[in-house]
């Protein structure tokens, strides 16, 4: 539904994007994560077609943005992460103006306001003044503005950051329900947990590459699953010693009772290891990954980038 490859963007000297191959399936919930500066806005301004990318193509529901630009507009909803503030122009009126660039008028447009500020819980906030809305609200109000079209593609740009908490989960809401009406989101955030509950999909970009994607259980299941606790009741210098010699482990720390340590590899390297230590004859009572949060997973997958 949103595919790039090889996407490269400078800004003079500056290289904003080193080749990001992104792959968004239809009805995703893409979670883009990455820290400032990692490429993130670039990205979506391509998308949107409001930036034309020096190499690489990126395509919204298989159309090329630069040879389809009409298309992709159509297709679109974009939500950018700073937004002007419109002197004089009530949350309903606003709308209305935005309606009318897509072509829609009169009633159809009178009712497409309501039911989008419905959506955004700005129902009794049309006649107030955009400039004296919360950021929260202006925020849920450029949403809504998103939405005008009815696009199947949404690129909202930090949505779910600011400062106000409510403001946060009030938005987390409002794209779970967007989920639920079939739309394919490409989210950008730098905090992966502020999404984690909401994304199907995650990529994560970092120096201007796209250094992870994929389906967000994959993703965290093999960043977690080098870090292994291994206890057993007696024989620990062999356990220590045989887990030392092992192929791709890296002994983190060692007491009486337990050993903990990094494997490299899959749940087949786990059990690998767990089946050498019992032929070994170690009487083990604990084997198992530790809980690694989120933004653990984070740091290490967007660290791994930085260095390769
Ligand atoms: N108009 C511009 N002129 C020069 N450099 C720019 C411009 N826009 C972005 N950059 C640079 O390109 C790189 C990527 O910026 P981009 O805004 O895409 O990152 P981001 O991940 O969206 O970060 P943020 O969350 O801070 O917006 C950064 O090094 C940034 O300084």
């Amino acid at each position: 539904m949103i595919r790039t490859a090889g996407l490269v963007k400078n800004y003079g000297r500056v290289t904003a994007l080193r080749g990001i191959d992104l792959e968004v399936p239809a009805g995703a919930v893409y979670g883009f994560i990455g820290r400032n500066g990692a490429g993130k806005t670039t990205t979506l301004r391509i998308l949107a077609g409001l930036l034309v990318p020096d190499g690489g193509v990126a395509e919204i529901c298989g159309r090329d943005v630069v040879e389809n630009p009409r298309a992709v507009r159509a297709a679109v909803g974009y939500m950018p992460d700073f937004f002007g503030v419109y002197d004089g122009l009530r949350a309903g009126e606003y709308l209305l103006f935005y309606a009318a660039t897509y072509g829609i008028r009169g009633e159809r447009a009178a009712k497409l306001r309501d039911d989008l500020l419905e959506l955004v819980e700005l129902g009794d906030k049309r006649e107030d003044f955009v400039d004296t809305l919360s950021r929260g609200m202006q925020q849920r109000l450029c949403l809504a503005r998103s939405l005008i079209h009815d696009p199947p593609v949404l690129l909202l740009d930090e949505p779910a950051s600011g400062p106000d908490p409510m403001a946060r989960v009030k938005m987390r809401e409002i794209l779970k329900e967007l989920c639920r009406l079939g739309k394919t989101m490409l989210i950008s955030s730098h905090i992966l947990s502020e999404l984690a509950d909401l994304c199907t999909h995650i990529g994560i970009v970092t120096g201007g590459r796209l250094v992870r994607q994929g389906p967000l259980n994959e993703i965290l299941a093999g960043a977690a699953e080098r870090n292994i606790i291994m206890r057993c009741n007696e024989q620990l210098p062999e356990a220590v010693k045989l887990v030392a010699g092992w192929p791709g482990a890296e002994i983190v720390n060692a007491t009486k009772e337990q050993i903990e340590f990094r494997l490299a590899g899959g749940p087949a390297d786990m059990a690998g290891l767990l089946r050498a230590l019992i032929t070994l004859g170690v009487p083990v009572t604990h084997f198992a990954q530790t809980e690694q949060s989120l933004e653990e997973t984070f740091i290490q997958l967007a660290g791994e980038g930085n260095g390769a």
